[in-house]
């Protein structure tokens, strides 16, 4: 029989047929307590040791239930109370607290019934709760305790122990293993002969979790990569932009319901816009200046355009950066983070990101638009892809891109689209802009077959450990 030195050093300290916790054995034998769990199960498949795994439930009283322990379940008060001659909810009330609790338990458990304002008792009850309660504060384990449990008045502990005892120590032992090849073993030739220490893969072992990227940040990655390899140039910009830029330069009016307050972030702050970009802007707002559109009419306000908002989307970056580089071709993308007052739920955040980019080219069209956005989807790994109409002011004809995904059926993207001439002629840019604007957050949920976005931005080590590497390409 071939014994590690593991197994040695811990057959020969402990004694026979004595039970000993790992704490204990890892002392006596001077291994660590990892060490003495691999021996000792190494041990037991040889039949010369056992290992016990002893499960101690304890329970605890929750501060709820210290508390009823002091004062008496609701319901037995509310008991109480109706034998006393309290038969009236209003009453009741008055008299106690927790009264809500009292009668859903009571009703619950068909004691009690409410009829118009009286409280009708049903039958006798007695409670056994608080007996359960007081066992337990004396330290008992008591019988029946589950309903206690999922009341939450009870909680329970649950410690795990391990055991190792030696069954008989071999007294031919022991012969001499190698566990690490050393250069020294090598040199001296000294391992001829010998044998060598086995590794057993199914030996139960400590869970590392090692440094790993964010997936999220992964899918970024990704993106950007996808972007790079078909020439685009990654743009960023300020996170705090005039209402200029995040709107009117889009041709957004300024009625227009997403420049609402409950819509928009806006600071309390204006910013001076002396471009000579407004005065064509403004006209093709109000008339279509030399365009050939009838723009929007009414009037508009220079200090509505002034007012400083935290960009809504990232559109403000990239018509922005293609008023300061005109000439075609640009090809320009921007993977940055948007604000929208939302109200925070599973599908909704006030902060996401977008993955924007726009294509100025002389003879580009609506095609290379699609063309170019189920490229980068099938790249992404989502091999169905369809294009629904959509509508957004500042683009003609406009879409809303779609990826099927099993299991949720199409599942919207972002929005895309040619870029009005109300958009590019007013700011000098020559040719046709392709351009869309990509839920990023969306993008990574789906890849990473999340149901909640919130789960991407909160330090959550349990899902982050949990997420397989493998479904990450970067
Ligand atoms: N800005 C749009 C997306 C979009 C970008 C570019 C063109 C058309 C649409 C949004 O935030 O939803």
């Amino acid at each position: 029989m071939m014994l590690s030195p593991m197994e040695i050093t811990l057959i020969k300290s402990l004694e026979e047929g004595k039970d000993y916790d790992l704490e204990q054995a890892a002392k006596i034998s001077g291994l660590n307590k990892d060490a003495v769990l691999k021996a000792s199960y190494l041990l037991q498949e040889k039949g010369l040791a056992e290992v016990k795994v002893v499960k101690d439930i304890s329970y605890r009283l929750t501060d709820e239930g210290e508390k009823y322990l002091s004062e008496g379940l609701p319901e037995e008060r509310l008991y109480s109370l109706i034998k006393q001659g309290v038969d009236s909810i209003d009453q009741a009330k008055k008299e106690m607290k927790d009264f809500g609790i009292a009668i859903g338990w009571l009703r619950k458990k068909g004691i009690a019934k409410i009829e118009g304002k009286k409280i009708v008792l049903l039958k006798d009850a007695d409670f056994r709760e608080k007996e359960l309660l007081k066992k337990i504060d004396d330290g008992e384990t008591p019988e029946g305790v589950d309903e206690l449990i999922r009341r939450k008045l009870v909680s329970v502990d649950e410690k795990k122990e391990i055991f190792v005892r030696i069954l008989k120590k071999p007294s031919a032992e022991i012969k001499d293993v190698i566990k690490d090849l050393t250069p020294d073993i090598l040199i001296s030739g000294s391992w001829k002969g010998k044998e060598f220490l086995k590794y057993d893969v199914r030996i139960p072992s400590k869970t590392i979790f090692t440094a790993k990227y964010h997936p999220y940040e992964k899918i970024v990655a990704e993106c950007r990569k996808i972007f790079l390899e078909m020439g685009f140039t990654e743009i960023k910009g300020s996170f705090v932009q005039s209402s200029f830029w995040n709107f009117d330069a889009l041709f957004q009016p300024q009625d227009h319901p997403a420049r609402d307050m409950q819509d928009t972030f806006y600071l309390d702050a204006y910013e001076d816009l002396d471009d000579d970009f407004v005065e064509k802007v403004k006209r093709t707002h109000i008339d279509g200046w030399k365009t050939g559109s009838t723009g929007w009419g009414g009037d508009w306000s220079l200090d509505t355009a002034r007012k400083l908002v935290l960009r809504t989307h990232t559109t403000a970056i990239t018509i922005h950066y293609l008023a300061m580089n005109p000439e075609p071709p640009v090809k320009a993308f921007c993977i940055d983070r948007v604000y929208r007052r939302e109200s925070i739920d599973a599908t909704h955040l006030p902060e996401f990101d977008q993955l924007e980019g726009v294509l100025l080219d002389k003879d580009v069209g609506f095609r290379h638009l699609l063309g170019l956005l189920r490229e980068f989807f099938l790249k992404m790994g989502f091999e169905d892809v369809r294009f629904r109409p959509g509508y957004f002011p500042y683009t003609e004809p406009s879409v809303e891109p779609e990826v099927y995904v099993d299991g949720l059926g199409w599942v919207e993207l972002g929005g895309a689209g040619v870029f009005r001439k109300e958009v590019t002629e007013p700011l000098g840019i020559k040719g046709k802009v392709l351009a869309w604007g990509l839920g990023m957050g969306r993008l990574a949920m789906l890849r990473l077959g999340m149901k909640d976005l919130r789960k991407l931005y909160q330090p959550d080590l349990g899902w982050l450990r949990e997420i397989p590497v493998s479904r990450l390409r970067w």
